[in-house]
C-alpha cells in the first residue's frame, strides 16, 4: 500500500460512526504496498485496516473482492473479513474514494522467503482455488492479454528509456504469448497477486492471505505461475529450484495439476512475468510520485521474462510426477 489520499480525524470519525466499532482512538497511514491507500485504525473494539480504493480498483468490482474474502473466510481460508456497517453495507465513501474497513490479521510477511514458506504458500493457494469453487460472483481478469496491451500502448514508446532494446523484446513476447496462450485450462477464482507481501506468517506457519484486489476468474495454473515468479527467484535473479519444487509440491498436495496445466506452465510464467513487468513499467513512467509510494522495479521482471523464454519444460521449475 501507500497513502495517495490523506484523511482527517474529523472525516474518519464521521465515517466510523456508520459502524459499530466503538470510538476512534488513533489511526496511521501504512507505507507498504502500491495500489491503494491503507490506514491502521484503532478503535474501542480493536484494530482494523481502512482501505481507500485508488485508480486500479473499479468501484463496481468491490462487491466481488469483499464478498470473496467473506466467502473464503467461511470456508477456512484465513483472510481479512470486511466489517459491515450498521446499515449492512460493506463499503462507504471517504475523502471522495470508495472505502472499506476489514479486520486486522496478525502476522508478518516473510522478507526472505524460505522453501518452507514456499510450500505453505502452495498449499494455501490450492486451498483457496478449491474454496472459491462455489463463490457466486465472477469477474474476468482485466489484466490478461487485452489488459496488457492497453498498458503497453501507454508505455511502449518510452520503454527503451528503461532498458535499451526493451520495446522490441516485449513486442516479440506479445507475439509468442498471443499465439500460444491457453484458453481451456481448469479455471476458477484466482488471487492473481499472491506475492510475499500479501502472505502473513506467525513463525513458520502461514497465518493468512491479504490483498484480494486483483482476484478474478482465470486459469488456476496462471496463479501458480505468478507465485513461482514472486516467491522462487533470489535477489541475484537466479531461479531457486528447491523453492520451486517446494511450492509446486505444496500446491499439488491439495490440488494436483493436470498434464495440460503442467505443459502450459512455462508460457504462463512468461505471461505472468510480462503482466507484472508492464504494471511496474507503467507506474515507473507515469508516476505516481505521491508521498509514501515506493515504485517497484520493472527490470526485475524483464529478467524473469528472459529466464522463462529459455525454459524447455515445467520439470525445470521442480515439478514432480504425481
Ligand atoms: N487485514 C490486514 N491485517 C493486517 N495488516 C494489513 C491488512 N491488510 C493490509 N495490511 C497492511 O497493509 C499493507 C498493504 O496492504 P495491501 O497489500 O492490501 O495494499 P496494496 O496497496 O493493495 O498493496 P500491493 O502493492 O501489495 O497491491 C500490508 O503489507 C500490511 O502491512
Ligand atoms: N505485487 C505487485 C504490486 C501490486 O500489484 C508487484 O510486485 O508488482
Amino acid at each position: 500500500m501507500a497513502v495517495y489520499t490523506d484523511i482527517t480525524e474529523v472525516e474518519l470519525g464521521a465515517f466510523l460512526r456508520e459502524y459499530d466499532l466503538g470510538e476512534l482512538l488513533s489511526y496511521k497511514g501504512i507505507a507498504e504496498g502500491t495500489e491503494n491507500s491503507n490506514f491502521i485504525v484503532h478503535t474501542g473494539s480493536g484494530s482494523y485496516i481502512l482501505t481507500l480504493y485508488e485508480k486500479r480498483v473499479e468501484k463496481a468490482d468491490l462487491p466481488f473482492f469483499l464478498g470473496l474474502m467473506e466467502h473464503l473466510a467461511k470456508r477456512g481460508v484465513t483472510c481479512p473479513l470486511p466489517v459491515h456497517r450498521r446499515d449492512g453495507a460493506v463499503m462507504g465513501e471517504l475523502a471522495g474514494r470508495p472505502a472499506a474497513v476489514i479486520t486486522f490479521l496478525e502476522g508478518m510477511w516473510p522478507r526472505r522467503p524460505t522453501a518452507a514458506h514456499c510450500r505453505e504458500v502452495g498449499v494455501a493457494l490450492a486451498s483457496m482455488h478449491i474454496a472459491g469453487a462455489d463463490f457466486a460472483l465472477s469477474r474476468p481478469n482485466a489484466l490478461s492479454i487485452d489488459g496488457w496491451k492497453k498498458l503497453w500502448s501507454g508505455c511502449r514508446e518510452r520503454a527503451d528509456e528503461v532498458e535499451q532494446g526493451l520495446e522490441a523484446e516485449v513486442a516479440a513476447d506479445f507475439a509468442a504469448l498471443e499465439a500460444g496462450w491457453p484458453s481451456d485450462l481448469p479455471a476458477g477464482v484466482i488471487h492473481a497477486d499472491l506475492f510475499p507481501d500479501n502472505v502473513f506468517f506467525l513463525g513458520d506457519r502461514l497465518s493468512g492471505l491479504i490483498d484480494f484486489y486483483f482476484a478474478c476468474n482465470d486459469a488456476f495454473a496462471y496463479d501458480v505461475a505468478t507465485c513461482l515468479n514472486a516467491w522462487c527467484f533470489e535477489r541475484d535473479h537466479a531461479f531457486n529450484l528447491t523453492k520451486g519444487t517446494a511450492l509446486l509440491a505444496g500446491y499439488q498436495s491439495v490440488r494436483p495439476l493436470s498434464p495440460a496445466e503442467v505443459e502450459a506452465l512455462p508460457l504462463l510464467c512468461r505471461g505472468s512475468a510480462l503482466r507484472f513487468m508492464l504494471t511496474r513499467l507503467y507506474d515507473w513512467l507515469h508516476g505516481p510520485d505521491g508521498a509514501m509510494v515506493k515504485k517497484r522495479d520493472p527490470l526485475e521482471y524483464v529478467r524473469k521474462m528472459r529466464f522463462h523464454r529459455q525454459i524447455g519444460s515445467a520439470a525445470e521449475y521442480g515439478i514432480q510426477p504425481q
